[in-house]
């Protein structure tokens, strides 16, 4: 969606929505700004609607209401970011600059006046004259405190844009990231996945821990989930940047290596397998070790014909071949 379409419009948009927030009186946060923003820009039918017919039965828009329209119909995250917080930050930086150039040319102003009420004897022929500098020093200061006020303001609410940023941005690397192990969730490998190019000579590694239930059923659940997070760490710390690696299920994990071959997928495979198996694990509670951690790893390097899920598929029949050999091993596709 275009919220704008060039400097000209959005500022002038941008300018109208601070005036229709005033004559309300909305305090310019960023949730309210952007709702308004959308409103008198008329990006979207349905909000504008609703605000009418507030605006025509009550007469009147409240914090609570914009909040409920924003929720309801402006807070996709994707288009958060670019399209509102980043457009409201322009504007607010804008209106700093502004506010201290003005506060700049009162300073000026003031300087002058006070050199002209000093020129200005106490002669009783001076006195209206002087009287006209005091009111135009007196305005001119009262104006100069309203714009630091103002400025102080806008200067919290652009704290505040950034907050919600950080936050926008926590929230998205949540959404694409596995909390027990900080592992690229399904949903991150896809987004990633759609960033490579098919055509490439990629490799996949399916990973599963061997006889994992066995584990949880002796061990308890809480064991299980250090086991995962010990496995995923051992992971993270043998692949590439460039490496997708995945929490594809309970105790499973794909690996996606960007234009590496099978032979080099193998050896990060082996590599992976026996640091596993190198762990020494105890159960705090007993004091007593868990048996050797192992895994099992299917391997395939992407085919011409293949789509994802078949060379993901292809990886994973490898794997099953692992299992059935015996596991504690890697497979090639
Ligand atoms: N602790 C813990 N257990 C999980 C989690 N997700 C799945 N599981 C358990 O993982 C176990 C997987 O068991 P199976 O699929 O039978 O596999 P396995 O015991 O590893 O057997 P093989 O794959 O043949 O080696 C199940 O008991 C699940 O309940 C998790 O997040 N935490």
């Amino acid at each position: 969606m275009h919220i704008y379409d060039n400097y000209q419009s959005a500022s002038a948009l941008s300018k109208e929505t601070l005036t229709f927030l005033t004559e309300h009186s909305i305090a310019p946060s960023p949730i309210n700004y952007s709702v308004i923003y959308h409103y008198l820009g008329q990006r979207n039918s349905e909000l504008t609607a609703e605000i009418d017919f507030q605006l025509t039965q009550k007469n009147a828009l409240d914090g609570v209401l914009l909040d409920d329209l924003f929720v309801k119909f402006l807070s996709n995250s994707d288009n958060i970011e670019n399209n509102l917080l980043q457009p409201f930050e322009q504007t607010l930086s804008q209106t700093l600059d502004k506010i201290d150039d003005q506060a700049q040319s009162e300073e000026v102003i003031l300087a002058n006046l006070a050199k002209a009420d000093h020129a200005l004897s106490d002669d009783v022929l001076h006195k209206p004259l002087k009287n006209i500098v005091h009111f135009l020093i007196g305005t001119i200061s009262n104006a100069q405190k309203q714009h630091q006020k103002l400025s102080d303001e806008l200067a919290k609410t652009s704290e505040e844009v950034t907050l919600l940023k950080t936050k926008l941005k926590e929230s998205r690397e949540e959404a694409v990231h596995d909390a027990l192990t900080g592992l690229l969730n399904r949903r991150g490998c896809d987004d990633k996945l759609q960033a490579l190019d098919i055509k490439g000579r990629h490799s996949s590694l399916v990973i599963d821990i061997d006889d994992f239930k066995k584990i949880n059923d002796t061990f308890g659940h809480q064991v299980g989930d250090k086991v995962i997070q010990r496995v995923a760490k051992i992971i993270k710390s043998s692949v590439s940047e460039a490496d997708l690696a995945t929490r594809y299920g309970g105790e499973e994990f794909l690996i996606v290596t960007p234009d590496q071959s099978l032979t080099q997928a193998r050896a990060l495979a082996e590599q992976i397998r026996l640091s596993v198996a190198d762990l020494k694990l105890i159960q705090r509670k007993s004091n007593t070790f868990l048996p050797p951690i192992t895994i099992s790893v299917g391997i395939a390097e992407m085919a011409d014909d293949n789509s994802w899920p078949s060379f993901f598929q292809r990886a994973d029949q490898a794997l099953y071949q692992a299992k059935s050999a015996g596991k504690n091993c890697c497979i090639n596709a």
